[in-house]
């Protein structure tokens, strides 16, 4: 039975700066996995070794299947070994005088397994990672990626609580890094582990989570499916850090529900979706995918003059550079063909539902 992860009002102040985890809650329910994404610096590899036990939290708690093994205001502080944690890190870690199976067996020896039972996990973790036929190599001769297959079958032999996994990607090469990202969420849901994934790549977040926790600044600032995550961002920074990279600014004029009229100035009015509550008259910033920005189409509402600046052709989309409202916004078009030319005068439609609202509190860096 795997186990469920419970982070409570989680705080790390290191001996300077600001702390590097202000206040941050989640659960992770047994089988799912949970991914903490966010620019460098934002808490989540301290927040992932504080659930291992190598770093100590100032305050909250941490509990694994329901058993408090972190919690600096009840004295408790269960140390690593015991919390019963599989670990992948970025660097291999595997022991490099071994062999495949050498390594994959080694978490097996303090525990209480019979060597038939022992071979048996062994084989049966080396199948989920595909490297059964390499069982009895030296891991010196394996690639980067087979290494890295190694040290997930040995975190997984026993089928601990709960698997840590810190950026276990980020020394592959860039093909590799792809096939490994699919295996990995096909081999964690073949096994119904319970993992807390670490990473700064939102397609790496979008592809293996079940739910994904966007941090910044010590803080979690939304924590929902990648589907939720990827359509409705909580805050200007979570759409801009998946990949809303346009911005545009006006005033609300009226809302109606979840949608409402904004003046772009010069009296430019067009409707956007309110994600976060707004008010007639409030400032707001607008955050547009690149992808959701249609070039030369007349849909109604939402439709404006606009000039092509630029195009990059990158064979499978092209990517235009366009002049609207007098600021230059990138939009990306999928299909074969650069059908706009640079220089025309055309027409974008902003489809409102694509349209992010946000009121606007002062300049966000988009890290
Ligand atoms: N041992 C330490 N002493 C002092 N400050 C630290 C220590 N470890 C981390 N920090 C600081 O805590 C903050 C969060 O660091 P952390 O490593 O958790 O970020 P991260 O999001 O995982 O970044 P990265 O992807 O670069 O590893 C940073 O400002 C970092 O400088």
């Amino acid at each position: 039975m795997t186990a469920t992860l419970e982070v409570t009002d989680l705080r790390k102040q290191f001996s300077i700066g600001r702390p590097a985890i202000d206040g941050v809650s989640f659960s992770v329910p047994s089988g799912e996995i949970v991914v903490l994404l966010g620019p460098s610096g934002c808490g989540k590899t301290t927040t992932l070794r504080c659930v291992a036990g190598l770093e100590h939290p100032t305050s909250g708690e941490i509990g694994i299947a329901g058993r408090i093994v972190s919690s600096p205001e009840r004295g408790i502080l269960v140390p690593p070994r015991l919390r019963e944690l599989g670990m992948v890190f970025q660097s291999y870690a595997v022991w490099p005088h071994m062999t495949v199976r050498q390594n994959v067996v080694y978490p097996l020896k303090h525990r209480k397994f019979s060597r038939e039972e022992a071979r048996r996990m062994v084989d049966e973790a080396l199948a989920l990672v595909g490297l059964s036929e390499y069982a009895d190599r030296p891991v010196v001769a394996l690639s980067g990626g087979q290494m890295q297959r190694v040290a997930l079958a040995r975190s997984i032999v026993y089928r601990p609580q709960l698997l840590l996994l810190d950026e276990p990607l980020s020394n592959l090469d860039a093909k590799l890094r792809l096939r490994l990202r699919d295996d990995l969420r096909v081999i964690l849901k073949q096994t119904g582990m319970t993992a807390l994934y670490v990473t700064h790549d939102q397609a790496e977040a979008v592809v293996l989570g079940d739910r994904i926790g966007v941090m910044r600044n010590g803080k979690l600032l939304q924590m929902d499916t990648p589907d939720e995550i990827y359509n409705r961002p909580a805050d200007l920074f979570v759409a801009n850090f998946t990949g809303a990279t346009n911005e545009l600014e006006g005033r609300l004029v009226s809302r109606s529900g979840e949608f409402g009229m904004v003046d772009f100035g010069e009296g430019r009015q067009g409707e956007v979706a309110l994600l976060h509550s707004c008010g007639p008259d409030d400032k707001v910033r607008i955050a547009l995918r690149p992808e959701n920005i249609a070039i030369g189409e007349h849909s109604g509402a939402n439709s404006f003059p606009a000039r092509v600046l630029d195009r990059r052709y990158q064979g499978t989309q092209t990517a235009y550079g366009i002049e609207l409202f007098g600021k230059r916004l990138e939009v990306v078009e999928l299909g074969t063909a650069a059908r706009h030319r640079v220089g025309i005068e055309t027409q974008v439609s902003l489809p409102r539902e694509s349209c992010w609202a946000y009121r606007d509190t002062g300049p966000v860096s988009h890290e």
